[in-house]
């Protein structure tokens, strides 16, 4: 006799209509992850998707027998039932879910409370305009014609080198930056104002903070190219650490684009530094240079 396929709470399944359960993390709850697997399970419908078929099989009686070959002659013989193995593959997307959802939520907290300079009227409002002081200093526009300025300015070919490669990290920050921040699309706080001087379209994203890319790749490049004291060295630290601060003292980002912001910057300075541009690798960009 064809035994009714049964989720945990014993209720054959269809009975509930696929609709998500009260309680439930599917419901925006959070009671388990074993809860949550069979909820995912009352919402495939039959044969429609071959990850359900392999969920369903799993969970029958006969399955966690471990008689893989008795599932032949059982009412489910019409799907090849695949061994246990491939189907706990399918329950650990769930769990690395609730663990995602949880970070996501600890992030919007923690953004929220540390969000002190978001607005005028806001605990910390008084320091507002410092904030946005150091906004600008970490602005993609500044950077860009500081760089070209030097560049044009410079005397020296070492001097040449190392701005030339300054300018090619910035554009391949402002480059990457635009790719994810439009690939990803997360919306900045609902707390930011939108009163940020000189962005471009994408800028209306809020993830990774370019201004954290470019505090941690500016940074990195300062301290391995330039002959700096103790203290300056110091200094360019603690600037980056505070521009990306302030992203969120001042409601413009999460803590999580901050985060994702420094890590990606620190990692650009490794493409940049690996693909270094001088006169022996490129010689074209140093000779055309050289004919002015
Ligand atoms: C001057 C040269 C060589 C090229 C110009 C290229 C160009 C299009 C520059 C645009 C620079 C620009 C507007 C950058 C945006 C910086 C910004 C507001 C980033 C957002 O930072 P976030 O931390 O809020 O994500």
């Amino acid at each position: 006799m064809p035994s009714p396929r049964r989720t945990i709470e014993g209720r054959p399944l269809g009975s509930s209509g696929g609709s998500s359960v009260p309680g439930s993390p599917a419901h925006g709850g959070g009671s388990g992850g074993g809860r949550f697997e069979f909820q995912s399970l009352l919402n495939c419908r039959a044969g429609a998707d071959p990850a359900c078929a392999r969920l369903r099989a799993s969970d029958s009686p006969v399955h966690r027998r471990g008689s893989f070959p008795l599932a032949a002659s059982g009412p489910a013989q019409a799907a090849p039932v695949p061994p246990p193995e491939d189907a706990r593959m399918n329950l650990n997307p769930s769990f690395l879910g609730i663990a995602l959802r949880s970070l996501l939520a600890i992030d919007l907290w923690l953004s929220k409370k540390l969000g002190v300079c978001a607005e005028e009227s806001s605990a910390w409002g008084s320091v507002r305009p410092l904030m946005k002081l150091l906004e600008i200093s970490g602005h993609g526009i500044p950077w860009l014609l500081g760089t070209l300025y030097c560049l044009l300015r410079s005397d020296s070919w070492a001097g040449r080198e190392v701005l030339m490669n300054l300018l090619f990290a910035l554009l391949l920050d402002l480059l990457l930056v635009a790719v994810i921040k439009g690939l990803v699309r997360r919306r900045r706080p609902a707390h930011n104002q939108k009163d940020m001087f000189f962005t471009l379209s994408v800028d209306k994203y809020s993830f990774p903070s370019g201004h954290a890319t470019r505090a941690a790749l500016v940074s990195r490049f300062i301290l391995n190219h330039l002959v700096l004291a103790i203290p300056l060295r110091v200094l360019v630290v603690l600037w980056a650490f505070v521009l990306g601060l302030s992203r969120v003292m001042l409601g413009r980002h999460n803590v999580t684009d901050v985060a994702f912001g420094f890590f990606l910057g620190y990692m650009q300075y490794s493409i940049v530094d690996y693909c270094w541009l001088s006169p022996h690798n490129v010689p074209v960009l140093f000779v055309l240079w050289n004919q002015q």
